[in-house]
């Protein structure tokens, strides 16, 4: 089945006709637009691809459709996808605004290092939630990666990380993944608190990504939310959740051409196994059909 975020059901009605029509480029913008590609991209694909069809005298939709696979593919291989983790440890830090997913991608991930043979830490640097640091430790234990909690309620979250990279030298942990909070209503607390754990955490390591985790349900809203992680935290990569819940798959093309930061994740459910790399080939291909 395809999934809910596929533009296949969109288009379906533009594929079954014999010939390209302005009905067909109408359909075409009603479905990029209602798939969160956001107004500008739309825009600037359909106009890409009316040259196309002029230039190589194309009539089939079939063969708009493939032009609409190598477009997008080729827009989204001008970000390079892949995790940088070849420090020892690589330490990874997490961040995002509350609810968007970060802790249970950071058990998915954990779960995938160790599938694949890291030995991993998580450190639960979220210390003011005594519910957050629990739910940390289910997802470890699942993963089988050891974890560091805060000795206290509300210990300052910078002291957590640092610890959490302490652990992961003196026990030749490979990979060290670090939870934080995501308050929105201190803000700019939130951002100084973002600060200091950098550089503490940088005084024993260098912090070989930092990953905002955004909803896609939200979709573009949610890039607003996070405008702050985006100016101020050094953000590496992005990890989009929740797309198994969303029909945004645009959104995943729009997100990254705003930012200007590539998408490294992709979170379809809420199981220890529904974390994947980003592969703009085979997600172009299940988004288009
Ligand atoms: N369907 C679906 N649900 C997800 C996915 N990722 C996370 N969730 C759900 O989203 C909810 C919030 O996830 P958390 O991991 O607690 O989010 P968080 O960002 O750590 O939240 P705070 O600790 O409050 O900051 C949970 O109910 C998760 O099961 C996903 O890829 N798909």
């Amino acid at each position: 089945m395809a999934a809910k975020w596929s533009l296949s059901g969109a288009l379906r009605g533009m594929f079954q006709r014999e010939t390209i029509t302005e009905e067909t480029w109408d359909d075409l913008e009603t479905a990029l637009i209602m798939a969160d590609f956001g107004p500008d991209i739309t825009e600037q694909l359909i106009e890409a691809l009316r040259a196309d069809v002029d230039r190589l005298m194309v009539d089939d939709p079939k063969d708009l459709k493939r032009m609409l696979r190598e477009r997008l593919e080729e827009r989204f291989a001008e970000y390079d996808p892949t995790l940088s983790l070849q420090e020892r440890p690589a330490v990874i830090l997490v961040v995002g605004v509350n609810g968007v997913g970060k802790t249970t991608t950071i058990g998915k991930l954990a779960r995938f290092l160790v599938a694949n043979g890291q030995s991993v830490v998580v450190g639960a640097a979220d210390t003011f939630r005594a519910a957050a640091v629990e739910q940390l430790a289910t997802w470890a234990q699942r993963a089988g990666s050891a974890i560091v909690r805060p000795e206290r309620e509300g210990q300052d979250p910078a002291s957590v990380a640092f610890q959490t990279v302490e652990a992961a030298k003196a026990h030749d942990h490979t990979m060290c993944i670090i939870d934080t909070a995501g308050r929105l209503h201190t803000k700019g607390g939130l951002m100084d608190e973002l600060g200091k754990i950098k550089r503490v955490i940088e005084k024993q390591a260098p912090i070989s990504e930092v990953l905002l985790v955004l909803d896609a349900t939200t979709g573009q809203n949610g890039v607003n939310q996070a405008m702050a992680f985006i100016e101020h935290a050094g953000i590496t990569g992005l990890v989009v959740t929740k797309l198994d819940g969303s029909a945004k798959g645009g959104f995943i093309l729009a997100v990254q051409e705003r930012t200007g930061i590539p998408i490294k994740l992709i979170g379809q459910g809420e199981g220890i196994d529904d974390l994947t790399g980003f592969t703009p080939h085979v997600f172009v291909e299940q988004l288009v059909g």
